[in-house]
């Protein structure tokens, strides 16, 4: 028989009321509280009052933390999020900011993040809880007791899984890496001599971007008045997915020195073969028409899985992996560039569409391969004798990256997402994207998944 291990540390329970359907509040009071209270379990309620809010208490908490006698601060923090991914996002950075993200040390301490699906997307609950063939766990008896008794829905426990499990302790949290982007201006425009700036990293937990899933959703903003619901975002895709994004791109190694490319044939990580190596570095030319980075979250949406094979190879340490579309790689687009940039841009434009159709079929675009003509097929899963070069889809597992655009007029190219907050690269400056890693064994945050 199962039984709930009582959690030692502080829980904070954190709602937005705003989030997804507005459901929060609701599901806290009707079955987040109740079960709280019938495991004897004390918490503190936070509920975000103003856009932006789930980062003021982050930095309150962290704080608190600070001024914790030495035990407690080295022990663990429960992060209960009545919210979306953009709340949980909110919260960390808020933790990470100020000076634990600058000081040497790096002494966040170690934070466990229980997801309930209260946002829109819910990328990282369906990350965790929606892949085909994934059994929840056993529920401890105490906990089971609880539903019986108050007939809890099996969709409200399905819910309620993340929390159930960090109730339980019978498994351990998984970590949970943070990306962290800094937006670096052009090295030329300091005097000889000055140290520069360092810029103030942008963490994020669910996904990085560039290409055409930034310029989306910058797009998308620019039309939220004129057309406030969703098809704006329609609008905006029609509007970029011609675009190519032009950058250099440099990869960087995980901690344990790992940077390694996907082979659809093979379905595992293998040496990199679509890069070029220069001066020992592993790199990409542009143009880009897609570039996004996740390290937990394969699905952006419970059936949009556009990182497999964060899924079907799990990482052995942390690191993120990269799905990569460029367009000149695409037969059609290299024969109609001879005939002009509109000629390529048009050849290419159904091409994302197709693709990112196949993240809906379960992450099939990661095994698509060109033929000569210009049509695709998925890579067999044994024996396709070919595999080289003609990838549609180049999937990279490193530790980092910078992003330089290589026109310091276009726009798009400059604009990076990082959990859907967008932010521009200085005209001839880069971004640079790394792993917090920089903090003490078992610090830093953790998911109940
Ligand atoms: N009291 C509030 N009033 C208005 N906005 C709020 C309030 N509290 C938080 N917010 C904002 O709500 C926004 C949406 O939150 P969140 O991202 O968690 O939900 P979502 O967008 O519905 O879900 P997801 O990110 O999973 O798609 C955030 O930008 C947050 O700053």
């Amino acid at each position: 028989m199962v039984v709930a291990a009582r959690r030692t540390g502080p829980i904070h329970l954190i709602v937005n009321p705003a989030s997804g359907s507005r459901k929060a509040p609701e599901f806290i009071e009707n079955h987040v509280e109740p079960l709280l209270h019938h495991l004897g379990l004390e918490y503190d309620l936070h509920k975000t009052d103003t856009e932006g809010d789930g980062s003021r208490i982050g930095q309150s908490l962290q704080k608190a933390r600070q001024a914790d006698a030495p035990s407690e601060k080295g022990g663990v923090w429960t992060l209960i999020v009545a919210g979306g991914d953009g709340t949980a996002h909110e919260l960390i950075e808020g933790i990470l900011s100020g000076e634990t993200t600058h000081s040497g040390a790096r002494d966040i301490g170690r934070w466990e993040v229980v997801i309930l699906p209260l946002g829109t997307a819910n990328a990282l609950f369906h990350s965790l809880f929606s892949v085909p063939g994934k059994s929840l766990p056993p529920i401890p008896s105490d906990i089971q007791g609880f539903f019986d008794q108050n007939s809890t829905p099996p969709e409200i426990i399905r819910d309620l899984t993340s929390l159930v499990l960090a109730l339980s302790s019978t498994t351990r949290p998984r970590n949970l890496p943070i990306t962290l982007t800094s937006l670096v201006g052009p090295n030329s425009t300091s005097p000889p001599g000055t140290p520069l700036p360092t810029p103030t990293p942008i963490p994020s937990h669910i996904v990085l971007s560039t290409s055409l899933h930034a310029a989306i959703l910058k797009s998308s903003e620019a039309l939220r008045s004129s057309h406030p619901g969703v098809e704006r975002f329609k609008i905006a895709a029609q509007e970029n997915v011609g675009v190519f994004f032009s950058a250099k791109v440099r990869l960087a190694k995980t901690s344990q020195g790992r940077l390694e490319q996907y082979r659809p044939s093979a379905r595992a990580f293998g040496a990199p073969f679509t890069a070029i190596s220069d001066e020992g570095e592993v790199v990409l030319e542009g143009p880009f028409a897609y570039f996004l980075s996740t390290t937990t979250t394969p699905r952006l949406e419970a059936t949009f899985v556009i990182n497999p094979t964060l899924e079907t190879i799990l990482p052995e340490s942390p690191s993120m992996d990269i799905v990569i579309m460029r367009p000149m790689r695409d037969p059609r687009v290299s024969k109609a560039v001879e005939a002009g940039e509109k000629a390529a841009s048009e050849a290419w434009k159904p091409r994302p569409w197709e693709v990112l159709g196949q993240a809906y079929n379960n992450g099939a675009h990661v095994n698509m391969l060109y033929n000569d003509d210009g049509s695709t097929r998925v890579a067999a899963s044994r024996g396709e004798a070919y595999d080289g070069e003609n990838v549609v889809v180049e999937t990279f597992r490193c530790g980092g990256f910078e992003w330089t655009p290589s026109d310091p007029l276009h726009g798009p190219s400059h604009v990076v997402c990082a959990d859907g907050s967008l932010h521009d690269i200085p005209a001839g400056g880069s971004a640079k994207v790394s792993l917090l890693e920089d903090i003490p064994d078992g610090h830093g945050f953790y998911v109940w998944g």
